[in-house]
């Protein structure tokens, strides 16, 4: 308690002192007048300096005992004022004062954070120092909303529907194991054939136990349950592939048995089989001839779309085949485009799933191995590459390492995070009274499931285990090289994903994110290892942003999605601050672009 009190009592001296040395100074001539907001940041460190300080000796970790960062915008405005009206003729308004954004004689446009739209003016300007850095959008996250319902909104097809689920199974939490049918066997069945699990006259029991029981059978009933509904999952995609296999096997037999006797009709060769298929099934002609017209739709998907399709169509497909109403020509080849993107996405994700189609004899060899995210795929259905070989022409050196969560450049940054934000009430936290409270929402914020209550984004902090969300690395048709396709839609205000990469600082002349807390600047380079956000273009008319976010008390960036639908690319707007002076044309191709070459 006292030395944070020491800390802010001293940062606050240091703070005014300075404030009114640059206030009654005149000498800030020299100083940058192009910064939009200058900030005077001041940091203090108590160090030993040792008996002799010009001997090579490890120094030892320097204490910071102030922090501050004073506001210089009201005295370079009015310095700048003052200027003016030193040097304009008298009848001309400061807006044409240079970084100002307005027309002569319209009303001055605030502007919001990095957001602000530029003129032509301050793209040129040179400012190499912020070359390629990309900031984080200081407004705050885009809200969730709904659609009016009169406008026109859009309503996925049946053929969507069907690719946006394949996509949410493959990117879901059920794992389609076949073991998971042997491991439920064995978990039903161990102390007698007769006894369930929970019987009523259990069930009562422990209704009547103490809370310690409770807690057990709820634990196990989910488990339980957990793994009925995988198991019956599983079952569901092999009674779809052997569905589909069934409808080749029929026909290649009818085939062999016109070629065995090619007088009789097709349609005799054709009665024969089905009538035997009947008989082995035991059902009527009309349910079996019911039947197959949905399994030759499975069969059309898998043709096109590879047995990946069907092991994870779910429920949607039984629809699709039913009604057949978008079994095109357009459909199919849509659906062909996607088959190595859904092998790449079952092989990296759910790598068992191969299992299931041994059963129907086809080979249960892995195409894709790694991370989702180490393949670059292609919209029009060519081979996915390696990542690393998109790179190789003009980095032959390339490697680039997924990762999970940041790391922290221990050379720059000494076993400290850059990014810990203490709130106020870690102090009462230190005398394990208080809770972290989550800046946005104002409530409870914990790894525990029992204690948090902020669901800023819940798929990302609190007690979730992260996934890959639907999204891959694709070869953009623009010459962006790589970007980042949005394989399922994200509503307004969902949090995609966290900007992970190698915290650090002082990196200059490459693409990299600067972030800031009150007291420090760092930055996340991802340039050899971070996550798929590494892979965002740019784009004028951007469809998500970068916001931080503070979980227990250390800032985070996310990317955070402005509404994003299925099968479009995901962009951010990197800012005026990047392009600035940076000798790159926008490819974004939006009508508003405002980074284009042309334009200068
Ligand atoms: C963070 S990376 C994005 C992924 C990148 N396209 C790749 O293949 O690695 C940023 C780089 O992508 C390219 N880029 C992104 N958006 C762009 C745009 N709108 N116009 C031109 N190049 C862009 C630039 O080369 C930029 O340095």
């Amino acid at each position: 308690m006292d030395s944070i009190d020491h800390f802010e009592e001293l940062s606050k001296a240091i703070a005014k002192t300075i404030e009114e040395h640059i206030a009654r100074s005149k000498n800030s001539a020299g100083w940058p007048q192009e910064l939009k907001h200058p900030v005077l940041r001041v940091d203090a460190f108590l160090e030993d300096q040792g008996p002799d300080h010009d001997q090579d000796t490890t120094p030892s970790r320097p204490l910071q005992v102030a922090s501050s960062t004073i506001d210089l915008a009201p005295i370079f405005r009015a310095r700048s004022t003052q200027r003016a009206t030193d040097q304009e003729p008298r009848g001309e308004t400061s807006a044409r004062s240079s970084g100002d954004e307005s027309e002569p004689g319209s009303p001055r446009r605030r502007g919001v954070g990095k957001l602000r739209v530029a003129n032509t003016q301050s793209f040129e300007e040179d400012v190499t120092e912020h070359q390629r850095q990309i900031a984080t959008d200081t407004r705050n996250f885009p809200k969730r909303r709904k659609i009016a319902s009169d406008k026109f909104v859009f309503r996925p097809s049946t053929l969507d529907k069907l690719i946006i689920g394949i996509w949410e199974q493959l990117h879901g939490t059920l794992d389609l194991n076949p073991q998971i049918i042997s491991e439920q066997y064995n978990m039903t069945l161990p102390v007698s054939s007769s006894t369930p699990v929970i019987n009523e006259d259990t069930a009562v029991e422990i209704r009547g136990a103490g809370p310690a029981l409770q807690t057990d059978a709820f634990h196990r009933m989910n488990t339980l349950c957990r793994k009925v509904t995988q198991a019956s999952r599983v079952c569901r995609s092999i009674e779809i592939v052997v569905q589909a296999k069934w409808i080749e096997l029929f026909e290649d037999k009818v085939q062999t048995s016109i070629a065995a006797a090619p007088h009789i009709s097709k349609t005799k060769h054709h009665k024969q089989a089905f009538v035997e298929a009947c008989q082995d099934f035991g059902w009527s002609e009309k349910e079996l001839r019911n039947k197959i017209a949905i399994w030759r739709g499975y069969r059309e998907v898998k043709d096109a779309a590879g047995w990946v399709a069907l092991v994870f169509a779910g429920m949607g497909i039984y629809r699709f085949c039913k009604y057949r109403v978008e079994f095109t020509k357009e459909a199919m080849k849509r659906l062909q485009n996607l088959r190595t993107r859904f092998e790449v996405a079952a092989d990296t994700l759910q790598p068992h799933w191969r299992q299931l189609l041994s059963i129907i004899g086809e080979s249960s060899r892995l195409q894709y191995a790694g991370h989702p995210h180490d393949w670059v795929v292609s919209e029009d259905g060519a081979q996915p590459v390696l990542l690393r070989s998109t790179y190789l022409e003009r980095e032959p050196f390339f490697e680039f390492e997924q990762l999970e969560e940041s790391i922290i450049d221990e050379r720059e940054w000494r076993g400290e995070d850059p990014r810990w934000v203490p709130q106020s009430s870690a102090v009462v936290r230190a005398n394990g009274n208080s809770t972290y409270v989550c800046a946005v929402c104002d409530q409870t914020q914990s790894d525990e499931p029992a204690l948090n209550s902020c669901y800023c984004f819940p798929n990302l902090f609190g007690c979730v285990k992260r996934r890959p969300p639907p999204v891959q690395i694709y070869r953009t048709n623009k010459g962006q090289n790589n970007g980042l396709l949005a394989l399922a839609p994200f509503e307004r205000g969902a949090g995609i994903g966290e900007f992970v990469g190698l915290i650090t600082k002082g990196v200059r002349h490459v693409d990299v994110m600067d972030s800031a807390t009150a007291t420090t600047n760092y930055q996340i380079w991802q340039g050899r290892q971070g996550n798929f956000t590494r892979f965002i273009n740019h784009s004028c008319k951007a469809n998500a942003q970068f916001s931080q976010f503070t979980w227990l008390d250390t800032q985070h960036v996310v990317l955070v999605s402005k509404g994003i639908e299925a099968g479009v690319e995901i962009s951010v707007d990197y800012g005026d601050r990047y392009w600035a002076g940076l000798d790159k044309s926008c490819l974004c191709g939006e009508s508003c672009c405002r980074y284009r070459r042309a334009h200068r």
